[in-house]
C-alpha cells in the first residue's frame, strides 16, 4: 500500500454530498458526464469497497481488533495509483485476471448513480441505534446488523414532487 496517502486528515463527513449541486450547477441532471466529474464519491466508493468488499470469497476474521490505515479515509486513493482494475494486488474487490468480475465496470457505475442521487435529493444522519459493524459470509458480504438512517428530504426534492 505504498503510495496511499495516509497521514492526510479526512474531509467532513458532508464532502461528498456538498460535490453532488456543485458538480450539478443546478441542474437535476444525472447524466453520465456528470458522474464522471464526482471525484469524491468515487473516493467514498473505493474506500468502501476496501473497508467492505461485498465478495470477500475466502473469509478471514482477525483475532484482535484493529485499524488497518485508517477506518475510513477515502483521501487515500487521492492521487494514488491504485485502482480496483485487477493489477493494483492489494486492493482486488473485483477480483483479478482471466475470471474478474465482468460487472467492473457496470458495479461502480450504478453505485455512483444511486448514492449522487440519494445524496442530492436528502440528508442523512445515523439514527442512534449504533450496532457494532459485523458482516455475514456468503457469497457476497452483508452486513450482520441493520444500519438505521434518517434520510431528511431536501427542498429541491420536495418541489419537484409537487
Ligand atoms: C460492487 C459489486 C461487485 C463486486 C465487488 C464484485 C466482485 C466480484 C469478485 C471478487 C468476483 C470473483 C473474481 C475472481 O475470481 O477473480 C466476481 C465474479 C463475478 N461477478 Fe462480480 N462483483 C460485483 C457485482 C457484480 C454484478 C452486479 C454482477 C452481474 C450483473 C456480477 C457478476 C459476476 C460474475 C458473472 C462473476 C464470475 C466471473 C467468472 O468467474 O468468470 N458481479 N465478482
Amino acid at each position: 500500500m505504498g503510495n496511499f496517502r495516509i497521514n492526510e486528515k479526512p474531509k467532513s463527513n458532508g464532502e461528498a454530498q456538498a460535490e453532488v449541486p456543485h458538480v450539478l450547477e443546478g441542474q437535476s441532471n444525472f447524466e453520465e458526464a456528470n458522474i464522471l466529474k464526482l471525484n469524491y464519491l468515487k473516493l467514498v466508493v473505493k474506500e468502501s469497497l476496501r473497508v467492505h468488499p461485498p465478495s470477500a470469497l475466502i473469509p478471514r476474521e482477525s483475532r484482535e481488533k484493529c485499524e488497518i490505515y485508517g477506518c475510513f479515509h477515502p483521501e487515500k486513493f487521492q492521487d494514488s495509483s491504485i485502482h480496483f482494475k485487477g493489477s493494483s494486488f492489494e486492493f482486488i474487490p473485483f477480483g483479478g485476471g482471466r475470471r474478474i468480475c465482468p460487472s467492473i465496470s457496470f458495479a461502480p457505475a450504478s453505485i455512483e448513480l444511486v448514492l449522487s442521487q440519494l445524496l442530492y435529493h436528502f440528508n442523512w444522519k445515523l439514527a442512534n441505534v449504533i450496532k457494532p459493524e459485523f458482516e455475514t459470509f456468503g457469497l457476497s458480504c452483508r452486513r450482520k446488523n441493520d444500519s438505521y438512517l434518517i434520510a431528511t428530504p431536501l427542498k429541491h426534492f420536495l418541489h419537484e414532487r409537487h
